[in-house]
């Protein structure tokens, strides 16, 4: 079964557009839950343009599934709320400051040694952790190299193929998938995928453990209510 974890991050936009507390990030995690989420997903980036560091402590005695936080393990801040918190996974997600978003996965091969240490304290602390890569052969078994218990597809370049080429755009990652699978690495997937791509994802991974949904799925959500929302990205992927 392929969990969907619901990223949170643009309710907190709409939140800190107006300051106040409205709509309320906490209640958004509890209702994605009964909603039936699998997990909630966070990226406290350090600008806090959305989800604050605050936001991820008061998340967590609601968790009632599993919380994934996702960012950057380079921010001494991050590394010290995460094993604080103690989510059940974390995410470390090469971003540098000022991007508009998540745009590239980690180099596994030459930020090796940096990734086994960092992968070894959040471990030792009881945290399953999984790293952002491309869908390179190279970079996954580079992954595997590092200690990671999984590896986080990027599925943007995915998404951006899916209406022209389909099976084309979901080749390398077939190719990535069946080579982590043989390394023992368990396997997520992530970013821009939306209702119209992630069943024929789904259909070509089948080792999937995850997706992580947000930006699409809240987009959706107005439109067509949190609940239902919910319920039908959970249908793409059964
Ligand atoms: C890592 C990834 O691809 C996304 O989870 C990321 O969290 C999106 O960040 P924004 O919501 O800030 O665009
Ligand atoms: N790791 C991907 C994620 O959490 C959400 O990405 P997106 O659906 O907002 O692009």
């Amino acid at each position: 079964m392929t969990k969907l974890s619901v990223n949170i991050n643009k309710i907190a936009t709409l939140r800190n557009s107006r300051g106040g507390n409205n709509p309320d990030v906490v209640k958004a995690a509890i209702d994605a839950q009964e909603f039936g989420a699998d997990g909630v997903t966070v990226h406290p980036r350090p600008d806090e343009r959305h989800i604050r560091y605050a936001d991820v402590r008061a998340i967590k005695p609601v968790i009632t599934t599993e919380f994934n936080i996702e960012g950057n393990p380079r921010e001494r801040s991050f590394v010290d709320l995460v094993l604080d918190v103690r989510p059940h996974q974390v995410t470390l997600v090469p971003d540098e400051l000022g991007q508009l978003t998540s745009d590239h996965g980690w180099d596994t091969r030459r930020h090796h040694d940096y990734l086994r240490d960092i992968i070894g304290v959040f471990k030792k602390a009881g945290i399953r952790v999984s790293i952002f890569v491309d869908p390179a052969i190279d970079m996954v078994e580079g992954a595997a190299d590092t200690g990671t218990d999984r590896i986080e597809l990027y599925t943007e370049a995915y998404a951006r193929g899916y209406a022209s080429d389909r099976e084309a755009a979901v080749a390398p990652y077939r190719a990535a998938a069946k080579r982590a699978a043989e390394l023992g690495l368990g396997i997520n997937a992530g970013h821009d995928l939306d209702l119209q791509n992630l069943a024929f994802l789904k259909q070509h991974l089948p080792q999937l453990d995850e997706v992580s949904i947000g930006h699409a799925l809240i987009a959706d959500a107005l439109y067509l209510g949190f609940e239902n929302t919910i319920q039908l990205y959970k249908r793409q992927l059964a």
